[in-house]
């Protein structure tokens, strides 16, 4: 088994509430070349760890992980649709795996997935289908959440199924940084957003049209006093990335949600898939060299922007 990783933001307003030009081809190079890693690395399975935003889980069952077994993009915003080249038979296994270690893990046999998975596929593969892959949602939007601990543990528990395979495997973690856009809350939402949240699959083109109409109108003011959402955090973003970097996953155990959720914003929850893959590969190889390729905060994408990459020492 050879193991690499790479962790990256995701945005819905690339493309829809650009920031300047000169900011859009320094993220650009930064993705050429993660694209070019993964080109050479020629990986045989992808193992990604994403949230989902109400897309593809509600809560009429809102499960902390899931794995799928098959998967396909809804196509939000400007991502492509259709299906993802999920490896059945291994997810599966995968599953069994983690549950005979002792950590509970939810099945989907036809998962929706947004642009919180397929947007990083896409940059950093050019598709939805080039590699087989194995997505597992980490639930990082619908509160209450899992502690931060039991990520951990669920990629410890990941990496250790990877040690066991003959393959060139990439974990990916998609979320995050410091951001707080507008995604509703259950917890006193007037009842037509609570329905929604609820059960809101499938919605019409219109209705969809609507919300991602909220997302860009809340990108053109996100950061300024016109805001109410928590603005971006680069002092929390940057310690956090220096705790990756220095390989102190165990500090995560402590992580207060609600803290995080005043501190850097209620979407910051989503570098839970990056502590997951980093644990992965943690685990996979008993330790890793880890780099920051890039870190922006980019209020026009509602991003604290960051990229990093690491591998076994
Ligand atoms: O209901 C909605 O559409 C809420 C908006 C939304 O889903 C925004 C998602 C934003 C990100 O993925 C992000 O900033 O990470
Ligand atoms: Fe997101």
């Amino acid at each position: 088994m050879t193991i690499k990783l790479k962790c990256l933001s995701h945005t819905p307003l690339r493309g829809l509430n650009d920031p300047a030009p000169d900011v859009i081809a320094e993220v650009d190079a930064v993705l050429a070349r993660a694209r070019a890693d993964v080109e050479a690395f020629d990986p045989e399975l992808i193992v990604i760890f994403a949230p989902d935003h109400y897309n593809g889980l509600f809560y009429d069952l809102m499960p902390p992980f899931v794995i799928a077994t098959a998967a396909v993009s809804v196509g939000d915003y400007m991502t492509l649709p259709g299906p993802l080249s999920v490896e059945r038979d291994l997810a599966l296994d995968l599953a069994r795996f983690i549950l005979d270690h002792d950590v509970d893990i939810s099945l989907s046999h036809r998962l929706q997935v947004d642009h919180g998975c397929t947007q990083t596929l896409e940059e950093l593969t050019g598709s939805l289908t080039r590699y087989p892959v194995i997505p597992i949602i980490i639930n990082s939007v619908a509160p209450p959440f899992a502690p931060y601990r039991r990520i951990r543990r669920l990629g410890e528990v990941v990496g250790q199924f990877i040690a066991t395979l003959d393959k060139r495997v990439l974990v990916l973690g998609t979320g995050g940084l410091s951001h707080e856009p507008p995604v509703p809350l259950l917890e006193g939402a007037p009842e037509a957003i609570g329905e929604f949240l609820i059960c809101g699959r499938n919605p019409t083109p219109e209705a969809r049209a609507a919300r991602q109409a909220r997302t860009v109108a809340a990108g053109k003011i996100y950061g300024t006093e016109l805001s109410a959402q928590t603005p971006l955090n680069a002092e929390w973003d940057q310690a956090f990335i220096a705790l990756l970097l220095d390989a102190r996953l165990d500090a995560v155990d402590d992580f207060s949600i609600e803290e995080i959720s005043k501190e850097a914003g209620r979407s910051t929850h989503e570098v839970r898939t990056w502590v997951a893959a980093f644990a992965a590969l943690a685990a996979a190889r008993g330790g890793y060299s880890a780099q920051r390729d890039y870190y922006r905060p980019i209020n026009e994408w509602i991003a604290g922007y960051g990229v990093m990459s690491a591998e076994p020492r």
